[in-house]
Formats: structure tokens, C-alpha cells, sequence
């Protein structure tokens, strides 16, 4: 039987919960606060977390921190109300397996609940790392991945099928949501290695303290806290293929200690004398100018070049208008699933409006935008009515981009941005078509508080 640990401070809620669980031939441990849920996860092995996004005595993200860096490797979904949609896709970037919007229907909790549970891990990892497994074949990808049907990603199609079967270091560069892990696993699965590891690291969520711990492994007792031998992420992708999101992430001395196991292709795990050989494929990605970083001193400029022999660009989801239908269609069939709807289109007043928005995060945000708009609806198609008011004031409100670029009024524009949305830096970089991370780096360029 499998064991859940239910944390929700909502008591009603959450004992209506625990039963429905029961019923359903789970056992279920509830806590009503973080504290109480930690004492109990150190007591006791669970299968998966289901968390309460707020919590009387912190958030859901930081107990999903706290899991991720003990040697738990627990899957832990979310629940959230919809204003929280955006914290938890953060949270899953995090490496939460998923999240769920309240109020939610039964099936929905048992099907959110029966894929966690189903998720291939390894055991020995404490960073939550996506593997696909060795067993995954390619037309199972395939149905994830849309290859789309504009130039810009005919030119991606074509660049993945030319480096997949080699052995090149792919660099993957992109803002964020365009999918750049996606074209890694594709890349993964279309090359040689497809039957052996896919592991993702998200090098932005790794503490710097514990990095080298967790590429290269450590042995047990090597330092407070090794309470057991661990395999490191180059191990654990040994004959196949390593991810690394965010390498502009890694700091200094994690770039040099990376530099150096690409060179030798061995590592040595912290504590141990013997050294282990890998022959792992390593693709990397970045939403920054990581040239930049090189000129900037922040990045070693030998490992870019490791990094980088071939680069792929993935491109944003307003400059491959023409394959916005056939997203929206796909993420809108996946929707219909999870949430057992049978939804079968779009209205044109919403197709006209996916159509001129900028969409600043990118394909998730309009697998977002689709899935909350099909849990809301309840006819045949999806109105206007259910889409967030930013998509659609977003004509209303928008800066001119091409005003935007002018280099000498950008501060004024970033400035009266701010104000116009009361500070609130998301909503600040939408109505500028800008990135977040783009508009925090003028920010402190232009040393605006
Ligand atoms: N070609 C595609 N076909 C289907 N779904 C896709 C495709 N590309 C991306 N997606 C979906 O879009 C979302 C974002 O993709 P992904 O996480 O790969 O983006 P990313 O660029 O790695 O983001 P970040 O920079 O924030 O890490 C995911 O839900 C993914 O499944």
C-alpha cells in the first residue's frame, strides 16, 4: 500500500481528503503545519508529499527545499489556488512533480496522485532529476514533443535530427518556457543512447555548498550529513545523456570542477579514493547571454567552448506564430485528459487574442493559460470569459516593444512600467515583452530599487 504524507492546514478539507484517500486503498499521514510534517518525514518512508501550497507556518516551496535537500527523493505535488498557478509552475521548475488547482475534482487528485506515484527515480539522487526511462521509446516522445510547423522550428526540427546521433555537446539557448528541456530529451531520444539515462539538473536549484556532492557523488561519512553513500549525477547518466538547465547557474568552482571531469571523463566522488570512469553525452541550456557572462569574467570561457560545439536556438513562441494553433490544440487535447473534460475547441475571439499576444513565458505559459482555461469552462468551447485579464487587457496596456529598444528611454519605460502595475515585476515584464530575468538585469543596470 502506498503511503501519503497530506499536509493542509484546512481541517475540514483536509480530513475529506485523507479519507477519500483512504477509500481509495492509500495510507495517509496528515499534518496541518511544515513542522509537524518534517518530524514526520524523518520518522517515516512515504511514497509522495501532497502539500497545501500556503501554510501556517511557511509555504509548500520551502518544504519541498527541505525535501529536496535531505536524501528523500520523494515526489511532492501541490495544491494551489489558481491565483497561486504561477508560484507552482516555479515550484515545479523547483523539481515539484506537479500541482493541482483547488477546488478540484476526485479523478483529478487520484490520476495527479497515480503518476507521481508511477515516476521512475533513483533512489540514491536527493535532487529531484527527471529520467526517462530506459524503456521510453521514441513514439511515446514523439506524441510529446510537436515538431511544429513554421520555419523557425522546421530549422529546429532539422538541427536535432542532424546532432542527435552524434556525440557533440549540445549548448541549448532560449528564453524561458520555449522547451529547451524538451528538444534535450528529443535530442536524447533520437541519439544512440536513447536506451540508457536521461538525467536533468537544473544547476539554479542546486545550493553551491552541496554541488560538487551532488555531480560527482560522495561517500558515506566524507561529511556532516553523508549518512550514506550517494551517486552522483555524472554516474547516474553514465552511458547516456546529462542535462544541465541553467548552467550560467553554476558558480566558479563548480564550472572548474566540471570543466575538469568533461576533460578526463572520470569523477571522483567526495571521500573516495577511486576514481570512476563516464561516458556521458552532456547537453546544456541557458534563458542568459552566457557570451556576456564570458566577457563579463563570470563564466570560464573554455567551458563554453566544451559546452558549446554545436548551439541550437529554440525559438520564442511569437516568433513561430504559425505554430501557436497547433500548441494550443495539443495542450488542449493533454488538458482534456488530466482533467477528464472533452473540451473541443477554441472561440475565434480567443484565437484572435492567442494570436497578438506576446507571450513572455512562452509555450508554458500557454499550456497554463489552456489547462486553467479548460478546468474553468464548462461548455464545448473556451471563451474569452476564462482567460487571465493580462492576455486579454494585454492590447489594451502594452509598451510598443520597438519603443522598448530604444536604448535612451529604456529606464523611463521600465520606470513608468513598474508604476503602472504597482511594482509587481511579472506583470512589469509582460507589458514590456520582456523576460523577468531581462527586466531584474535593467533593473540593477539602471540601479532602480
Ligand atoms: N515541442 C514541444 N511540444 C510539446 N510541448 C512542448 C514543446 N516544447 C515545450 N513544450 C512544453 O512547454 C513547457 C515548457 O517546456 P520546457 O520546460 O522544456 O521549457 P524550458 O525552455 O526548458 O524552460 P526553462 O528555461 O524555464 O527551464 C513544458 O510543459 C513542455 O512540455
Amino acid at each position: 500500500m502506498k503511503y501519503i504524507l497530506l499536509i493542509e492546514d484546512d481541517v475540514t478539507f483536509s480530513e475529506m481528503l485523507k479519507h477519500f484517500l483512504e477509500r481509495h486503498k492509500y495510507e495517509v499521514d496528515l499534518s496541518y503545519n511544515i513542522k509537524n510534517a518534517l518530524t514526520l518525514l524523518k520518522k517515516q518512508n512515504y511514497d509522495l508529499v501532497f502539500t497545501d501550497l500556503r501554510l501556517p507556518d511557511g509555504d509548500g516551496i520551502s518544504l519541498l527545499k527541505e525535501i529536496k535537500n535531505s536524501k528523500n527523493n520523494i515526489p511532492v505535488v501541490l495544491m494551489t489556488s489558481y491565483a497561486e498557478v504561477s508560484t507552482a509552475v516555479q515550484a515545479m521548475k523547483q523539481g515539484a512533480f506537479d500541482y493541482i488547482s483547488k477546488p478540484f475534482n476526485p479523478d483529478e487528485v487520484l490520476e495527479v496522485i497515480s503518476n507521481a506515484l508511477d515516476v521512475k527515480k533513483t533512489d540514491t539522487r536527493d535532487t529531484i532529476v527527471s529520467k526517462i526511462s530506459s524503456k521510453k521509446d521514441n513514439s511515446h516522445a514523439s506524441t510529446d514533443f510537436v515538431e511544429g510547423i513554421s520555419a523557425a522550428s522546421k530549422t529546429l526540427k532539422e538541427y536535432i535530427h542532424l546532432v542527435a546521433p552524434t556525440d557533440m555537446s549540445v549548448l541549448i539557448t532560449g528564453e524561458s518556457g520555449t522547451g529547451k528541456e524538451v528538444v534535450a530529451k528529443n535530442i536524447h531520444l533520437k541519439s544512440l543512447r536513447k536506451d540508457k539515462p536521461f538525467i536533468a539538473v537544473d544547476c539554479g536549484a542546486i545550493p553551491k555548498e552541496i554541488a560538487s556532492s551532488e555531480f560527482f557523488g560522495h561517500k558515506k561519512g566524507s561529511f556532516t550529513g553523508a549518512i550514506d553513500d550517494k551517486i552522483g549525477h555524472f554516474e547516474a547518466a553514465n552511458g547516456g545523456t546529462l542535462f544541465l538547465d541553467e548552467v550560467g547557474n553554476l558558480t566558479y568552482e563548480n564550472q572548474v570542477q566540471l570543466l575538469r571531469a568533461l576533460q578526463e571523463r572520470k569523477v571522483k566522488p567526495i571521500g573516495s579514493n577511486d576514481e570512476v570512469f563516464v561516458d556521458i553525452r552532456l547537453i546544456t541550456a541557458t534563458n542568459e547571454d552566457l557570451l556576456h557572462a564570458v566577457d563579463k569574467g563570470d563564466f570560464r570561457e573554455d567551458l563554453y567552448h566544451r559546452l558549446n560545439e554545436f548551439s541550437i536556438k529554440v525559438p520564442n513562441l511569437k516568433d513561430r506564430n504559425d505554430d501557436l494553433i497547433l500548441y494550443a490544440d495539443f495542450f488542449l487535447e493533454k488538458a482534456n485528459k488530466q482533467l477528464k473534460k472533452s473540451i473541443v475547441g477554441f472561440s475565434k475571439d480567443v484565437l484572435t487574442l492567442f494570436q497578438s499576444y506576446n507571450w513572455p513565458g512562452n509555450l508554458r505559459e500557454l499550456s497554463n493559460v489552456i489547462k486553467r482555461a479548460t478546468l474553468l469552462t464548462q461548455t464545448d468551447v473556451i471563451h474569452k470569459n476564462v482567460l487571465p485579464d493580462e492576455l486579454v487587457n494585454s492590447n489594451k496596456n502594452s509598451v510598443p516593444s520597438n519603443k522598448f529598444s530604444a536604448k535612451k528611454n529604456e529606464k523611463e519605460l521600465i520606470i513608468s512600467a513598474l508604476q503602472e502595475v504597482g511594482n509587481n515585476k511579472t506583470k512589469a515584464a509582460e507589458l514590456l515583452h520582456i523576460t523577468r530575468k531581462t527586466l531584474y538585469n535593467k533593473i540593477k543596470e539602471y540601479s532602480l530599487s
